[in-house]
């Protein structure tokens, strides 16, 4: 058996944290949206069997698809950045140092990177010896997931709804390809073809026309600051602003709105709530001790 813990890797890997650190400054000098790229992965990553590097797995046999050949991972990228920066752990501290762990680490850097809080997160996480392609097929959430079911995933992880809407505020970062939003856009059906600012809608109509062939790859921001890790998410939807069906929710559901509005004024409030529910959203779930592998290589097996 095992645990996380704060001191993991004291004896083993001192170097880990600030190895991943400088990978990250590094990454994000030529690449400015890597922070909410990294950020989504992570979330990929614990979403499915916990936070044990399945997602960056590639596939070697045609009967074991990777994850990332499930169309609810449309977008993620990134996982190559991981596989590199494990690569120069591995050159200090050779076989000590999970992928799981230094997907988190990276995280937790994305989002001071981009101007969020600085959060202490717990290792000796391990890595999976598969990847899951059917359960991420089933556990990643739809487009319409709306608030109920969102809710019941995090309280599994032991997210209060407050930290629920906290985590949700990842969407502060990042972009939405169009043919995430067209249903909203042109669909009178859809449960949120209505809740949107008209002059909004109008503006992501023009950047995302209806029978377009490039919705696979244009694509909207998710806030206006969308490389700032801030509060503005929340301001946004405050305004019905928010880009996608379960961003608009959140205004909608008397058990969130409290929270929304609360975030839209003390971004203090929402960071130490996000601190808190990103730590939960980690260790949820997770292999220790003697469980799983490290990896030598993050996309392969041993
Ligand atoms: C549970 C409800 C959620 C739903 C339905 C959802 C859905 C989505 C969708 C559809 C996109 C756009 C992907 C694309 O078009 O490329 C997206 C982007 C993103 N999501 Fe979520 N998400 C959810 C929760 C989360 C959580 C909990 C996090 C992180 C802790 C997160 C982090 C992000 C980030 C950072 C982006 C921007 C990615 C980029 O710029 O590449 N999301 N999300
Ligand atoms: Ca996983
Ligand atoms: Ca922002």
């Amino acid at each position: 058996g095992g645990w996380l813990s704060y001191d993991f890797y004291e004896k083993t890997c001192p170097q880990v944290e600030g190895i991943v650190r400088a990978g990250l400054q590094s990454l994000h000098l030529s690449d400015r949206t890597s922070p909410a790229a990294l950020l989504r992965l992570m979330f990929h990553d614990c979403q499915v069997q916990g936070c044990d590097a399945s997602i960056l797995l590639d596939s070697n046999n045609l009967t074991m698809p990777s994850e990332i050949a499930s169309p609810k991972n449309f977008g993620i990228r990134n996982r190559e950045s991981i596989s590199i920066i494990k690569s120069m752990v591995e050159a200090v501290c050779p076989q000590q140092v999970s992928c799981a762990d230094i997907l988190i680490l990276a995280a937790r850097e994305a989002v001071v990177i981009a101007g969020g809080p600085w959060i202490q997160v717990p290792l000796g996480r391990r890595d999976s010896m598969s990847p899951n392609y059917t359960l991420a097929n089933a556990v990643l959430p739809t487009l319409n997931i709306g608030v109920d079911h969102m809710l019941r995933n995090f309280s599994k992880t032991g997210m209060s709804i407050e930290e629920s809407v906290a985590i949700m505020g990842a969407h502060t970062l990042g972009i939405t390809h169009c043919k995430n939003i067209l249903d909203r856009l042109y669909n009178s059906s859809d449960a949120n073809y209505n809740t949107m600012d008209p002059e909004l809608k109008k503006m992501l109509r023009l950047i995302c026309p209806l029978r377009s062939s490039t919705a696979n790859i244009s694509f909207v921001i998710n806030d206006p600051t969308t490389r700032v890790f801030d509060n503005q998410y929340y301001i946004n939807v405050m305004k019905r602003r928010g880009i996608l069906s379960i961003d608009s929710d959140l205004l909608s559901d008397p058990r969130t709105v409290p929270f929304v509005l609360r975030f839209a004024d003390d971004q203090g409030g929402f960071f130490r709530a996000f601190s808190s529910a990103f730590v939960k959203l980690s260790s949820s779930g997770v292999l220790t001790g003697d469980q799983g592998v490290i990896r030598r290589i993050c996309s392969a097996m041993n």
